[in-house]
């Protein structure tokens, strides 16, 4: 290779680790040493507004566009992306090429107070801005108060320790990345807890076309990550999700096997639909789509009044 490829990422640490994970990959897969790649900090609207929900902001692309706007005008070759972060829909001339494996998809209750959720006293805040996870608390504990909650992982856990809530939910996929999963009061249940479509999982995208940058990414795609994600995207397009919906979403392929759970609750938690799909691997996208459209169908019009 001539040039250096060109990594785009955001500027958080988790951000980082991801790049330089991804990074490590290519280089490992392909003999090449580290001068061959350049990363590229990118600063997006998602880092940039910090006093509203992202739902009220615009959504998930907040944290994207800036990236692949780069990445259009061939100002990186790459970005690595949370695929939990990525909108359904891409810009047009850009796609997901690539998986990384896998890490652990669970969530992470993280407290100075209590060990566990159902520990915590009545009236006690925890924080989170995600909707999915204020609708899975208020159906776990109706008494607790859910607080507004943004930042990266490290703001969020020093606003912990600033009392601003006496608890939140982390991916336990992004504190193992940043070497703080010791902070981690109690790993709950994919059941009990279900996590977002895409949740732990690096994704790569790229310049559809982009056959030089295709070859290199091909040798570090997992695929069953990929048709984990494939079904688990095909159910957030068939809800039509956004950072509006609550909706968790799992996948788990074995060998030519593939096993979807997936669920979608009220934002106040007090009515959920839960749907289980299996098949093969291979029709990842169509179970996804099929689940998606069932539990569509059993929640009824009347279930979505509130989403919007
Ligand atoms: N929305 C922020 C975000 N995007 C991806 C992760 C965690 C890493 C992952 O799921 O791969 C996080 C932080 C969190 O939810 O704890």
């Amino acid at each position: 290779m001539q040039t250096t490829l060109k990594i785009g990422t955001r500027g958080s640490l988790l951000a980082l680790a991801q790049a330089h994970e991804t990074r490590d990959r290519l280089m490992a897969a392909h003999g090449l040493p580290e001068e061959a790649f350049e990363v590229v900090v990118i600063s997006t609207s998602g880092d940039r507004i910090q006093d509203r929900p992202l739902s009220e902001a615009g959504g998930k692309g907040l944290f994207t566009k800036e990236i692949e706007e780069a990445l259009l005008d061939k100002r990186i070759d790459i970005a690595v992306h949370s695929s939990k972060d990525m909108p359904t829909m891409l810009p047009e001339g850009l796609e997901l090429s690539a998986f990384l494996p896998r890490e652990d998809a669970r969530e992470a209750f993280i407290s100075r107070k209590a060990g566990r959720i159902v520990d915590l006293p009545a009236g006690a805040k925890v924080g989170s801005s995600s909707l999915r996870r204020q609708a899975l608390i208020r159906r776990m504990r109706p008494d607790l108060d859910v607080v507004l909650f943004r930042g990266n992982v490290q703001t969020r856990l020093r606003k912990l320790d600033e009392g601003v809530a006496d608890g939140t939910i982390l991916a336990l996929a992004g504190l193992k990345r940043l070497d703080l999963e010791h902070v981690a009061a109690d790993v709950m249940s994919l059941e009990s807890f279900p996590p977002a479509p895409g949740q732990g999982a690096i994704c790569i995208e790229s310049r559809i076309g982009d056959a030089e940058t295709g070859v290199l990414l091909t040798a570090i795609h997992d695929i069953p990550t990929g048709q984990a994600l494939a079904c688990e995207r095909a159910f957030l397009a068939a809800l039509d999700g956004s950072c509006r919906t609550p909706i968790a979403g799992y996948a788990t392929v074995t060998g030519d096997k593939l096993a979807f759970s997936g669920m979608i609750l009220t934002p106040d938690g007090s009515d959920v639909r839960e749907v289980a799909r299996s098949g093969l691997g291979k029709d990842a996208a169509a179970i996804g789509t099929e689940a998606g459209a069932d539990v569509r169908a059993r929640a009824g019009a009347h279930f979505f009044d509130g989403w919007n």
